[in-house]
């Protein structure tokens, strides 16, 4: 059983789309739709009797036109069988529209919801009540301050164009109070949920030991990072591809740290200070003020939303050890992802608590994170922060029983991955090299020290990098 569910005109061809249901032709597919894409002459469309030999016949057409015209997915070989013994629905025609043929490929249907748009590859679909509530024109938007003056909450949400017409680049959407909505096509393509859904958030580099070395990533180098914004520009380039940055030949300071990182974002203040500067003083209740080895770990876990970026400046050690440990969590993530999605989903999906319980000397701080391991956009499973510190995490009471082992299951594959040795990064940070970490992404830790040793560093409001990225033009 097979339907002509939609046609449309492109110079002189007219090609239909049909509407095959497969279970009917083919009881053991699981499939119950199926769509195949037909090319024809423009006479064709208006033949009532359609036998398998035509259709294929046409299907051939279609292939080849297709492939001139690059604007339609080709119709692979296993589709065509599918179709004989079809019959074409007269009533179920309803016609597509196009741009100009010289303004490529662009085509665009209204549907019962929504409108559909077939563009640069892309078919996206776009509701109503979405087109109406993102009109771009001056009194639903003040595009001076890029904000929307238009209450959504009096859009009808039925509401549907009741004229729709388009020229080369712009759809136009009259609604039923007379107002008219202009869409740019290309607009409509950069803003489309399919488009967003294809692409990362985040473009980046996910690395393990041999990767991040080969890539050779150059340090950015003091002077020229004050001074210069394409060196500033080259530095965020690579801290977003990769989740970590070096800036050399710094005073080894704690003020220069503090400029240095100024120039990147606002410093993001916490129970810590603002610059903090440490030795293994024990001076808080805390590990890392010793001189013990710190598996890998993502800090502040323990905050709602975890600091974005951590800075680093060893301005001392007089002694053995203490070598910097880096892993890309993200890199990790993502061989679970591939190996065992049942577990990448459990650590995606549970969300478990982070504490820290401070009682020394004058420091009292009792701070509480909740959120799963992974963060993860839900529209394309993309990875956007790892919360990851085995030292602060509080008990587990917000998983049932029959979920817990699982979760644990997932989280020692996770730690597998962490602790791979081909995945460990080990620097030794020197005066003068400042070290940025996207503590969202990359897990640090340390080696076991000797002597004095002295860390001086901060962490950065993420927002404000990021913002510094954009307004140097990176994506981020
Ligand atoms: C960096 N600085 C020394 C200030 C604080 C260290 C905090 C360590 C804490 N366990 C965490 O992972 O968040
Ligand atoms: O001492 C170090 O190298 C790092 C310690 C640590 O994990 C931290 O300060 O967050
Ligand atoms: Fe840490």
């Amino acid at each position: 059983m097979c339907n002509v569910f939609d046609s449309y005109i492109f110079g002189s061809c007219q090609l239909a789309v049909l509407s095959v249901n497969v279970s009917k032709l083919n009881r053991r597919s699981k499939k119950s739709e199926f769509q195949v894409t037909v090319a024809s002459a423009a006479s064709y469309i208006n033949t009532t009797d359609w036998n398998p030999h035509e259709l294929r016949y046409t299907m051939s057409l279609a292939r080849m036109f297709c492939r001139l015209n690059g604007y339609l997915q080709p119709i692979s070989k296993a589709q065509a069988p599918l179709v004989s013994g079809f019959i074409r629905t007269q009533n179920e025609v309803r016609h597509w529209q196009h741009t100009a043929p010289q303004s490529t490929s662009c085509h665009w249907q209204l549907q019962e919801e929504c409108l559909e748009l077939s563009y640069g590859g892309l078919v996206m679909h776009f509701a109503y009540v979405w087109l109406r509530d993102h009109c771009r024109s001056a009194s639903c938007f003040n595009s001076k301050t890029n904000q929307r003056n238009l209450d959504t909450a009096n859009v009808e949400l039925n509401i549907r164009p009741t004229n729709t017409r388009v020229d080369d680049e712009n759809i136009f959407l009259t609604w039923p109070d007379g107002h008219v909505t202009r869409y740019n096509l290309s607009w409509l393509a950069q803003n489309s949920y399919e488009g967003q859904k294809q692409s990362a958030m985040q473009p980046r580099i996910i690395w393990n030991s041999d990767i991040y070395t080969s890539a050779k990533v150059p340090s950015a180098n003091w002077d020229k990072f004050m001074s210069c914004d394409d060196e500033l520009k080259k530095f965020l380039r690579s801290f977003l591809l990769y989740g970590i940055a070096f800036v050399e030949g710094v005073p080894p300071t704690v003020e220069a740290t503090e400029t240095l990182t100024q120039r990147v974002s606002l410093i993001r203040e916490t129970m810590y200070g603002k610059m903090w500067n440490f030795t293994s003083d024990f001076s808080r209740g805390d590990t890392a003020y010793t001189k013990l080895a710190l598996d890998r770990h993502t800090d502040t876990s323990y905050f709602q939303e975890p600091c974005g970026i951590q800075v680093f400046h060893c301005l001392r050690h007089e002694g053995t050890g203490g070598r910097t440990l880096l892993v890309d969590g993200f890199y990790s993530a993502d061989k679970v992802l591939q190996k065992t999605p049942e577990n990448f989903e459990l650590l995606a999906r549970v969300p478990i608590k982070h504490e820290y319980i401070e009682n020394v000397s004058d420091h009292h701080n009792h701070m509480i994170g909740i959120g799963p391991v992974l963060n993860v956009y839900p529209w394309n499973n993309e990875v956007y922060m790892i919360r990851y510190n085995n030292y602060d995490r509080a008990v587990i009471n917000t998983i049932p029983h029959d979920i817990v082992k699982r979760w644990y299951v997932a989280h020692r594959e996770l730690t597998t991955e962490l602790r791979k040795p081909e995945n460990e990064l080990w620097v030794k940070l020197k005066p003068g090299k400042v070290l940025f970490i996207d503590n969202w992404r990359v897990m640090h830790g340390r080696e076991s020290f000797t002597g004095l040793r002295q860390l001086c560093g901060c962490y950065l409001t993420r927002d404000d990098v990021l913002n510094t990225a954009r307004s140097l033009g990176l994506q981020a």
